[in-house]
């Protein structure tokens, strides 16, 4: 496979090389929420900045971690994780922000996802549309032990992944706002628990290069709600998901270690 090089040994679009960053790696979207996952790491230093990519690298138990911002959506996110890939990650958890879908998902609770729907355009040049969205067992299950451990109200099942922020937001706007709409409330009656926009693309790069892939996302608000009329408390503090990240991260690192040792 040919690859693009963005200077000696570092990768094009992340800019960080083989080295510097571990195995393990947490993906928020917001490169301004690296800093704040990279304080829950020892000895955490910053290793690159390039375009909507931040990297610090830093331990948790010993071992090398790195966050990495993907930038907003699909085709940022998968470009990440491939280049992640290139450098030897091969463990990725996802922190992000959502919004609600079901009228229990308030502001404030976190959604881990089980699965994710392919409404964005990444995932189609990867796989066929049949071709389900679901993130690694593993992972998944370790954020649902973190977030049970830390006490935060969460939920877990499907998210729905979009390229279009305001065609969730202001549909009727959109020429396309039949379909739209439609789609949103078969989604709604399926049982999606809140729309976001990359973990379709992470868990299918995850699947096709045969890497393990989880997303946590914070619950910011909730449009169901507001349209039933309901409260809809709106909370924008991601630090029960980044918490929930770190501490599901640790867990997989203890869990690798365990097993190598018993071969
Ligand atoms: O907060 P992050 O991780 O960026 O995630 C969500 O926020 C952005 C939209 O506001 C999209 O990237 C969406 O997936
Ligand atoms: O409503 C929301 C909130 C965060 N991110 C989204 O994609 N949608």
């Amino acid at each position: 496979m040919s690859k693009l090089v963005y200077t000696k040994g570092k990768e094009y679009h992340i800019g960080v090389g083989a080295g510097d960053v571990g195995r393990y790696v947490i993906l928020p979207g917001d490169p301004g929420r690296c800093e704040k996952i990279a304080k829950h790491f020892d000895n955490p230093v910053k290793i690159a900045q390039n375009r909507e990519y931040t990297t610090y690298t830093g331990y948790l138990d010993g071992e090398k971690v790195s966050v990495v911002s993907t930038g907003i959506g699909g085709p940022s996110a998968s470009i990440a994780v491939e280049e992640l890939i290139h450098c030897g990650a091969d463990t990725f958890i996802r922190v992000g922000t959502s919004g609600g879908m079901q009228k229990e998902v308030l502001g404030g609770d976190l959604v881990i996802a089980t699965g994710a729907i392919r409404f964005e355009g990444t995932t189609k040049e990867y796989a066929p549309i049949e071709y389900p969205a679901v993130p690694d067992f593993d992972v998944t299950t370790a954020l649902k032990e973190a977030s049970e451990e830390l006490g935060y109200r969460h939920h877990l099942g499907v998210v729905q992944c979009k390229d279009n922020f305001y065609g969730q937001h202001s549909p009727d706007s959109m020429p396309v706002a039949d379909e739209l709409n439609s789609k949103w409330k078969a989604w709604i009656a399926c049982g999606a628990l809140a729309s976001e926009m990359e973990s379709a693309a992470l868990f299918i790069v995850g699947c096709v290069r045969r890497v393990r892939t989880g997303s946590v996302m914070l619950v910011i608000a909730n449009q169901t709600r507001r349209e039933l009329g309901l409260e809809d408390p709106q909370v924008y503090d991601t630090e029960a998901a980044v918490v929930t990240a770190v501490e599901a991260m640790r867990k997989l690192i203890r869990k690798d270690r365990a097993e190598l040792a018993a071969k």
